[in-house]
């Protein structure tokens, strides 16, 4: 992958936003009276071409980034409830508002205040689309307002607004703070909740003290009782599953859209024309050979080599460069979720376009610089503040990210900025809120789990679940960033499990096998011998074979988990562990990570056997295949030493009475996922460590 190092950050557009008071009333008017003013956004970009480098300190970027700060203040009623908000709007980026309500003293937020730009400019009907949402009880409520106008100040007289968003690049922070007061008048449509955050919502109200205030205040935010138009629909009431966010909210059609994008892609790309049809293709499909190298920490029953046939069939193979379209979250970075009952929702690649969420992203060490590399730079979008220009403009396809995304975060609330970093996992999944909580783009499968996790003995262990929230048109699951009580943290992902594909996958590859050219070049790039006659033939190899191939060359197969990248408090970045096997190079990529240090040693191997403990009591774990899991492991120069579970992508129910232990080597059809033999096999080499600490 390529080496060269990269960090952008901040969008170079200006930021318009508006302060001011709202009321609003349900089926009545909103008002908002406020000031409007801008705030710039810097940009920078370095590049360092070295491997494992020094990152620049991500303080740096505040520097470039010259933020007028005004507070958003909005009084208003929200369906009989009085609530003062505070916050601020950004019509760059489709405005966020940060708002408090008045009853509980919470942070709400009201977002995606919609066709801003027209009403300033042109004074016609707008509308806001606001969620409100608490970050302590993770509720998420939205409402729609239209047919709003303009007006300048308190007097309520109309407002001349000629200035366009460019043209307010001009003003200083001095004009800023003297901009005109601008009266918004509108009536309200609809007020609404998407479903998904109310379990959350209701189940932790009654846990708390103030429940009855909260109540109401979530109560008012939550009813639908504001007049909706016609052709719209109310959510539905929560039923106990997940339910796709969005329900209810018919402007957004991404649902039947997707659809038909789904099945168009599979009738366009399957089919075995779609291979002959392939200059690199020579008529023949390869065979998958999903094999098992022994372990020497396995039972010895387990240490034969497993493998299994597939005899492809040839109805409906296909050719695919992109991430494996059969899952329904699978170009989501969630790997795709097979849960029967859930309506399969899929992204084409080209709609992570926008969502790159990095600010400042660095192209760390890999083993391979094939087509598999990251572009070297971002540049500065006006989509947003991390928007990635090349994924925003689609030019670039969606794809595993192979580096190591920084980011430094300003966290409204608390008026400062830390750094953010991503590991591993897909390119463009993750954006922020207003409160430094992470949104990671939707995966049904993963909103089902951490919504089960929030109640499940292990909840401890993973980060908190705030519900989802829709920005620009796309659906995010809201949780915790486990980074944020770290002081310039060392971050490790560790993915679990002995087998990173579900059953599934491989029951798909067998009835609509899809051979994947961008996994042949990721495979020859690492090693030019990997391929099979066959496959070099049709340059190109199925899904569950290459990720076999990852396991066995890794210490997936032998350990039962593998390191997928390491960031150190240092700066140094290291994602180059795809050949990291046997027990000993784990050993000396620990005692790296640690610095050599045994306290905190000590302090994971606690963490984990706590989780171990857990875990083997967790009616969650009992009952799921945790495939393509992560452990986070993240620790400080101040001694804090901790893990959390993350990624639950592949994290699927198991069918009713079917119980893992997680132990058992798997073979195909009992659903085994080695989790805890790889956690067995992680606290064994910490100790072992401990027993004899490195000179
Ligand atoms: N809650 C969190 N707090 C802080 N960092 C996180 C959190 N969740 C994920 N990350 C960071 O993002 C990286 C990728 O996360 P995750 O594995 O969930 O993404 P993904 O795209 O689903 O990955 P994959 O491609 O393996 O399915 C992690 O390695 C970690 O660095
Ligand atoms: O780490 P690598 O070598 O880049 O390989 C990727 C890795 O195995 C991911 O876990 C997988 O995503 P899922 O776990 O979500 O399936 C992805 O599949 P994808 O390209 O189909 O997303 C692979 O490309």
């Amino acid at each position: 992958m390529g080496q060269s190092l990269c960090v952008s950050t901040c969008s170079a557009t200006p930021v318009f936003k508006v302060k001011g008071n709202s009321q609003a009333r349900p089926g009545a008017t909103l008002r908002v009276d406020g000031t409007s003013t801008l705030a710039h956004g810097g940009d920078r970009s370095d590049r360092n071409p070295m491997k494992n480098k020094q990152l620049p300190r991500l303080k740096s970027y505040r520097r470039n980034t010259i933020e007028t700060e005004h507070v958003f203040k909005n009084c208003g009623e929200v369906d009989g409830q009085e609530k003062l908000f505070n916050g601020r709007s950004d019509l760059e980026t489709d405005l966020t508002v940060v708002c408090r309500s008045v009853f509980d003293d919470e942070h709400v937020s009201v977002s995606s205040v919609r066709n801003l730009e027209r009403v300033l400019r042109e004074e016609t009907s707008w509308s806001i689309d606001a969620d409100f949402s608490t970050p302590r009880f993770g509720g998420l409520d939205r409402a729609e307002l239209s047919d709003c106008t303009c007006r300048e100040g308190e007097t309520g007289k109309d407002h001349d607004w000629n200035t366009s968003s460019m043209t307010m690049e001009k003003y200083s922070e001095g004009q800023i703070s003297e901009a005109e007061d601008v009266c918004f008048e509108g009536k309200a449509q609809r007020l609404l909740s998407p479903i998904d955050s109310l379990p959350i919502l209701e189940e932790r109200m009654n846990r708390t003290e103030s429940s009855p205030k909260l109540k109401r205040c979530a109560n008012g935010c939550t009813v639908n009782s504001l007049s909706v138009p016609s052709g719209r629909t109310k959510p539905p009431p929560f039923r106990g599953k997940p339910t796709r966010p969005g329900d209810g909210f018919t402007t957004d059609t991404r649902d039947t859209t997707d659809q038909e994008n789904l099945s168009n892609s599979t009738e366009e790309y399957s089919g075995i024309q779609v291979l002959m049809d392939n200059p690199n293709f020579h008529g023949t499909i390869p065979r998958l050979i999903v094999t098992r190298e022994p372990s020497p920490s396995r039972l010895p029953d387990a240490e034969s080599s497993l493998t299994a046939d597939f005899s492809l069939g040839f109805s409906r193979l296909s050719l695919d460069q992109q991430p494996d379209e059969e899952f329904a979250c699978s170009d989501s970075g969630c790997g795709g979720s097979p849960v029967q009952y859930f309506s399969p929702r899929k992204l084409s690649s080209s709609s992570s376009a926008g969502l790159s969420s990095a600010s400042s992203f660095e192209e760390s060490e890999d083993d391979y610089a094939g087509s598999d590399a990251e572009p070297t730079s971002l540049s500065p979008s006006s989509y947003g503040r991390f928007g990635n220009s090349d994924e925003v403009a689609g030019t670039k396809d969606w794809r595993k990210r192979k580096s190591v995304v920084h980011c430094s975060l300003l966290v409204d609330s608390f008026k400062k900025y830390y750094p953010w970093v991503q590991l591993a996992g897909h390119a463009g999944n993750f954006q922020w809120d207003e409160y430094g909580r992470l949104l990671k783009k939707y995966c049904e499968c993963e909103q089902l789990c951490l919504t089960r996790l929030m109640d499940d003995s292990l909840q401890p262990f993973v980060p908190s679940y705030h519900g989802v929230a829709r920005r620009d048109g796309q659906d995010y699951n809201v949780m915790e960033d486990l980074l944020a009580s770290f002081d310039s943290p060392s971050i490790m992902d560790c993915k679990m499990g002995s087998r990173t594909y579900l059953e599934e996958e491989l029951v798909k590859a067998q009835q609509r096998p899809k051979l994947r050219r961008d996994m042949y070049e990721k495979m020859v790039a690492v090693d030019p011998d990997a391929p099979s006659p066959e496959e070099r033939r049709q340059q190109a190899i199925l899904k569950p074979r290459y990720m076999q191939w990852r396991e066995t060359l890794s210490s997936t197969a032998t350990l039962g988990f593998r390191i997928e990248g390491i960031k150190k408090a240092d700066g140094t970045c290291n994602t180059n562990f795809k050949r990291t096997k046997h027990r000993e190079q784990v050993m000396k990529a620990l005692e790296d990570f640690v610095n050599g240090n045994s306290e905190i040693l000590r302090r994971y191997r606690k963490r984990l056997e706590e989780l171990r403990r857990v875990l083997e009591m967790s009616e969650f774990f009992r009952t799921h295949e945790v495939v393509g899991s992560s452990l986070l492991f993240v620790h400080d120069s101040s001694g804090q030493a901790q893990v959390w579970m993350i990624d639950f992508g592949k994290t699927v129910p198991l069918p009713p009475r079917q119980t893992l232990d997680h132990r058992t080597p798997w073979v195909e059809g009992n659903r085994e996922d080695g989790y805890l033999w790889g956690l067995d096999n992680l606290i064994e080499i910490l100790g072992a460590m401990l027993a004899s600490p490195q000179p």
